[in-house]
């Protein structure tokens, strides 16, 4: 039985890989990934210069997940580039270059210095980055989704790859994939965390992390649902040649193969992952080759897309 996948012209030997954002923001924690089940890692999303990010607490776990409003706290993107030139491609891993910037130019600024990198992997462009001032997040605008990726495809020529907000209407499925359509990207990974939650202690009667009053993006059991959906309403939409990496509420084997039945090529592990350490990508694919034996699967693309409807 095997979990190998493959995203462009990047084999995975397994299809599990950490959600950008949790135990990846050092080098430590970014090697332990590499030496662990997972097949790759992915970098805490960078900027172009190091951040410190929001005051504490900015992250809280709950018993259906966790809220947090980190405020990309990073190294900076020179630190993870280096980290993935070096790294990249070794002992069969990849590793994917996260780049959140602050703006579209920020963006912009990074993508034009990883091209010039000697970089050779699969770069991942956060899409929930913030737009101009009294603007949505650019990835629920999709006129500035069309700007960003028609400056960016001018001149970055390696594999991009975009993390986007999780979409709960038809038209937002729609709207977007209408845009992705018209680019060369190598793949989508839905879902980020569901935007601006709150969760409330009733006992303090209070909020539970300090930034933005106590609104933060929600991970976890809170957002397995609207994580499948938007796989599969995307894998339906989008042209083959996108790929889709499924991220949001994975914490079994069982998970995983629901991402893959709703189309998902390869899947990122968040919340699950900061609460148990890379222990858990060794039960993941053990507990996911066992659901996939007793069904007499042999590989992932037996059963991906392949959801059943109701007639
Ligand atoms: C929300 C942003 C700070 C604009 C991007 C970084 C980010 C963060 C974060 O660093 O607060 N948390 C998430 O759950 N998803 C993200 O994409």
């Amino acid at each position: 039985i095997s979990l190998a996948s493959q995203i462009g012209d990047y084999q995975f030997d397994n299809l599990l890989l950490n959600a950008a954002g949790v135990r990846c923001a050092s080098t430590d924690e970014l090697d332990k990934i590499l030496d662990s089940d997972a097949g790759g890692c992915v970098t805490k999303s960078a900027t172009p210069e190091p951040r410190k990010g929001n005051e504490s607490p900015r992250m809280k776990a709950t018993s259906m997940g966790c809220i947090n409003s980190m405020g990309l706290p990073n190294h900076g993107l020179d630190y993870y580039l280096k980290f993935a030139e070096t790294n990249q491609g070794k002992s069969g891993k990849q590793v994917v270059l996260s780049v959140a910037g602050l703006s579209i130019k920020q963006n912009i600024e990074m993508l034009k210095k990883i091209q010039e990198s000697s970089f050779a992997g699969l770069t991942e462009l956060n899409l929930s980055c913030p737009n101009i001032a009294g603007k949505s997040q650019v990835g629920y605008d999709f006129e500035a989704v069309r700007d960003v990726l028609t400056s960016a495809f001018s001149f970055f020529k390696k594999p991009l790859g975009l993390k986007l907000p999780p979409y709960f209407d038809f038209n937002q499925f729609d709207g977007i994939a209408e845009v992705l359509n018209d680019f060369p990207v190598t793949y989508i990974n839905s879902i980020n965390s569901i935007g601006n939650g709150l969760v409330v202690d009733p006992d303090t009667e209070s909020v539970v992390i300090k930034p933005k009053g106590g609104f933060g993006g929600l991970g976890g059991d809170y957002v397995k649902p609207t994580a499948l959906a938007n796989v599969r309403a995307l894998r339906l939409r989008l042209k083959p040649e996108i790929s889709i990496i499924g991220t949001g509420g994975i914490k079994s084997g069982k998970d995983v193969f629901e991402h893959v039945l709703c189309g998902a090529s390869l899947v990122q592990i968040g919340t699950a992952f900061g609460f148990d350490g890379t222990p858990i990508f060794e039960r993941i694919s053990k507990e996911l080759k066992e659901i996939m034996a007793e069904k007499g699967y042999h590989t992932l693309a037996d059963f991906r897309g392949k959801l059943k409807t109701i007639d």
